[in-house]
């Protein structure tokens, strides 16, 4: 669904990612890990379209994104959830998610968008009249993610979910990542939490330097503490 190849980026003159090369198949859901600069917040925003500065190739369903703005990716079905959420704090969870709904042009399936996400997000159902800023932390990144599939993406792009998050809401996210999956969403997942993020994924693929140094089924890695620790230890 998504295959990214040869991909090298830049901040400026910095040559950041070096000839990275991953696809991620239609239900998968595969991690992206690595230490701290390794160039995984890079590599997310690059197949979104936010780096002035880009080669090689990155299509998604067989199309072409490099060239597209970040509009016209997200209308291919393509969601992202970036580090920093983008709550609106002064707004409800509802008026949160209308943002979200009026973004991807459904606003006359707004009630069935919004009944969907209910069910999906009970944490958020219970909600949707809160001001989105007095929720703690995990909620509010439930909302970010709750808003993001507002659109009925094919796939979402993660990027440290689970980061600042208490233990408990951590759980309650990664279950919701299975529940995703289970509703045929393909995810893409930036994690530090490595066990976590190899417990619910089926591949992963490591960074490190800017370069993919490792690539395995989840379960092996899972079952390997001396590569994790090899590749991920912060
Ligand atoms: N806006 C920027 N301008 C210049 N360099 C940047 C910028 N953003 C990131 N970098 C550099 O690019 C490299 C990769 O950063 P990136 O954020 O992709 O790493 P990461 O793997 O997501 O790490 P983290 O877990 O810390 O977010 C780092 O060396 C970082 O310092």
């Amino acid at each position: 669904m998504l295959t990214i190849k040869n991909l090298n980026a830049w901040y400026g003159t910095s040559h950041i990612l070096q000839n990275v090369s991953l696809d991620v198949q239609r239900g998968e859901v595969v991690s992206l890990l690595g230490r701290n600069g390794a160039g995984k917040t890079t590599t997310i925003k690059s197949v979104m379209g936010l780096l002035k500065k880009t080669s090689g190739e990155v299509s998604f369903k067989g199309v072409n994104l490099l060239g597209l703005a970040a509009h016209q990716r997200f209308g291919l079905g393509l969601a992202y959830v970036p580090e920093e959420r983008r709550i609106v704090p002064g707004m409800t969870v509802l008026e949160n998610l209308r943002l979200g709904i009026v973004a991807s042009g459904k606003m006359a399936q707004e009630k069935d968008i919004i009944d969907r996400i209910a069910e999906t997000f009970p944490r958020l159902k219970e909600r949707l009249g809160q001001t989105a800023v007095t929720m703690s932390g995990g909620e509010q990144q439930m909302l970010a993610i709750a808003r993001a599939t507002a659109a009925d993406p094919d796939m979402i792009l993660l990027d440290e979910p689970s980061e600042g998050i208490m233990p408990v809401l951590v759980d309650e996210m990664f279950e919701l990542f299975q529940q995703l999956k289970r509703q045929g969403k393909t995810i893409l997942l930036v994690e530090q939490s490595v066990e976590a993020a190899l417990g619910i994924s089926d591949r992963a693929y490591v960074l490190d330097q800017g370069g993919i140094v490792y690539t395995e089924r989840a379960d092996a890695m899972l079952a390997d503490p001396e590569i994790q620790e090899r590749y991920c230890a912060v």
